[in-house]
């Protein structure tokens, strides 16, 4: 199926109601539990991190701004049932929390990616939080906000995204010490050209852990071209 790909470009309007919005577009989920489901993706614009192999850094800036309703009405052009909040870094517009909860009223099973810097607390309880632990390789290790472990459920996942053996390793650790096991599923993703997912998945079963493998279905599919 192709993806489409629906609101992109524009000028960034100043008022402050709505969400700054880099892309709408349908594709089939790439990552996490749900992959291979027909999936609306809402990719908001803007990032406080810059994780060094980010594969969506056209969201860093420009985007346009739409309201809620806008962002509902083109939604429902695609008859789907899973809706995934991305970015950029979802959390870091305010307007976040209350376009999840529009979502999740409107009946959709709502997911965010979200990179575990920004405060989790006050999210409508519906929504599946897919959260990173940033890994050293990434760049960004020290912006994880352990508080977040907390609010995670048993219906959310945690998600590493792996650069070498030396991440690998730190994973493995992170495990251990917040015994991260008993909060949800969690995720091994190698960074895209960077790990080799056969190498990932030999330490894997090699270590016998307790996760989740997962190579970005979308990439597979469609390469590195935005609004897939
Ligand atoms: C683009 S981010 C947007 C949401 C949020 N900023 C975050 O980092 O979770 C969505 C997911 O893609 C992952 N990702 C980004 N670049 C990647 C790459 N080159 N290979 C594998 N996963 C990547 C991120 O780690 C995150 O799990
Ligand atoms: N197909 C597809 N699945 C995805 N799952 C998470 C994505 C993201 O960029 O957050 C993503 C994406 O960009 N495309
Ligand atoms: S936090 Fe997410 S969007 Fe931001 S730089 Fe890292 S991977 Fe990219
Ligand atoms: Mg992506």
């Amino acid at each position: 199926m192709t993806a489409q790909r629906a609101a992109t470009k524009g000028s960034v309007a100043s008022d402050a109601a709505g969400l700054r919005v880099t892309e709408i577009f349908h594709s089939l989920q790439g990552e996490g539990l749900t992959t291979g489901e027909r999936t609306v993706f809402v990719r908001l614009t803007g990032c406080p991190l810059r994780c060094v192999y980010c594969d969506s850094a056209y969201a860093f800036s420009g985007g346009r701004r739409m309201d809620i309703a806008a962002i509902l009405a083109q939604i429902a052009d695609y008859s789907v049932r899973y809706v995934c909040v991305t970015g950029g870094e979802p959390l870091a517009q305010p307007g976040c929390r209350s376009l999840l909860a529009a979502l999740c009223g409107a009946g959709y099973l709502v997911s965010l990616e979200t990179s575990g810097a920004l405060d989790l607390t006050g999210l409508d309880p519906r929504v599946v939080k897919v959260m990173d632990l940033k890994t050293p390789g990434s760049g960004e290790e020290h912006r994880n906000r352990y508080a977040n472990l907390a609010c995670l459920t048993p219906a959310d996942q945690i998600k590493f995204v792996l650069c070498d053996r030396d991440d690998y390793r730190w994973a493995v650790e992170q495990i251990r010490v917040h015994r991260l096991e008993r909060l949800c599923p969690l995720l091994f993703s190698p960074a895209a050209g960077r790990l080799s997912p056969r190498d990932l998945a030999d330490w894997i079963l090699s270590d016998r852990l307790p996760v989740r493998m997962q190579i970005q279905l979308h990439k597979l599919l469609w390469g590195d071209a935005p609004g897939h």
